[in-house]
C-alpha cells in the first residue's frame, strides 16, 4: 500500500503554505523530509497523515482519498507523532501507550492479552519498559518523546509518520530511534533537521523549500554542496564513505569559531 500526494495545495487563511506538491511514498521505504524552518515540513506531514485536508489536489492512501476514510481506518494504518504534543491528563506511561490500541477496540472486540502484548512490545522498543508506571507529567522531554513514539508503534501502523522525532533526545536515543525505525516493517516518513541523520538512515530524501517540493532522491543524489547552499544557505563539503553513505562537513566562517 502506498501513500501519495497529487498536486496538493494547502492554505492557512489567505497564505499559501504548500504549493502543488506531488509525492509518492514507496512501500517499505524510510523517507526523510528536510528543509529550512518554515519551509512547510510539518504542514506536509499533517496532510500525509490525513489530519489536514488539501485545499486542492489529493492525499491518497492505497489509492483512496484520505478525507473519505473514517478516523478509525486511518488510525489503524497511520501512526503520527507530532511535534510538541502534550497532555494535561493524569496518565501513566503505560496508559499513554495504551491509547494507541483504541483504533482496534470495540464492544465486540474489548481489550485483550494481545493489546497488552503490543503495548509491552512498544514500550520495550523505545527503551521505556522500566518507566511504564511513571506519570506523564514527571517525564523529561526526551522520555515523553519516546512515549509518543511507543503510542504510535502500539497502533501497529503500516505508515509511521514522525515530525522531528529526534528533538529532545540525547545522541544515543537519537541513533537508537532512527535504527529502530529502519528495522521496523513499516513505511516511514520523518521530518529531520539533522542532514547527516537523513543521509545515514533514509532510503530517499524529499526537500521542501518555501512550500514547494524542490527535490526527491537518494541521499547521494540530494545532499550535494550546491543544494545545501541553495536551500539552506550553508557551505559544506560532502564526503562518501566506503558504503556509499554521505557525510556532510559544514564550513564555519572564522568569525563564528570559538575564541575568534
Ligand atoms: N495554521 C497556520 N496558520 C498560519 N500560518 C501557518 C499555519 N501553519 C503553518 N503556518 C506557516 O506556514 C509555514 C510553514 O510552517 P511549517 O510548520 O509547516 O514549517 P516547517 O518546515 O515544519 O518549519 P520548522 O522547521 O520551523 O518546524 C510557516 O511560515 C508557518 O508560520
Amino acid at each position: 500500500m502506498s501513500l501519495e500526494l497529487v498536486d496538493v495545495t494547502w492554505m492557512a487563511g489567505y497564505r499559501k503554505i504548500i504549493h502543488d506538491v506531488s509525492l509518492k511514498v514507496r512501500p517499505g521505504e524510510f523517507l526523510g523530509l528536510i528543509g529550512p524552518n518554515g519551509s512547510g515540513k510539518t504542514s506536509l506531514m499533517s496532510i500525509l497523515a490525513g489530519v489536514r485536508r488539501p485545499l486542492r489536489g489529493k492525499a491518497l492512501m492505497g489509492g483512496m482519498e484520505m478525507h473519505k476514510m473514517g478516523r478509525r481506518k486511518l488510525a489503524q494504518n497511520i501512526g503520527f507523532v507530532e511535534q510538541q504534543a502534550d497532555t494535561t491528563d493524569r496518565l501513566t506511561v503505560r496508559e499513554a501507550v495504551s491509547l494507541g490500541r483504541i483504533p482496534y477496540l470495540s464492544l465486540l472486540s474489548p481489550w485483550s492479552s494481545r493489546d497488552d502484548e503490543q503495548v509491552a512490545r512498544a514500550l520495550l522498543d523505545v527503551d521505556m519498559a522500566d518507566m511504564a508506571g511513571r506519570y506523564w507529567q514527571t517525564l523529561s522531554g526526551g522520555e515523553k518523546q519516546r512515549v509518543h513514539i511507543a503510542r504510535a508503534l502500539a497502533q501497529e501502523p503500516k505508515f509511521l509518520l514522525l515530525d522531528e522525532p529526534t528533538n529532545h533526545l540525547d545522541v544515543r536515543h537519537q541513533l537508537g530511534l532512527l535504527e529502530l525505525v529502519r528495522a521496523l516493517k513499516v513505511t516511514a516518513v520523518a521530518a529531520l533537521h539533522d542532514l547527516n541523520h537523513a543521509a545515514l538512515f533514509c532510503d530517499r530524501i524529499a526537500v521542501m523549500s518555501e512550500g514547494q517540493l524542490v527535490a526527491v532522491g537518494t541521499p547521494a543524489e540530494i545532499l550535494t554542496p550546491a543544494l545545501l547552499q541553495d536551500v539552506f544557505g550553508v557551505t559544506a563539503v560532502v564526503e562518501q564513505d566506503m558504503q556509499g553513505k554521505c557525510h556532510i562537513r559544514y564550513a564555519v566562517s572564522e568569525k563564528q569559531m570559538p575564541g575568534a
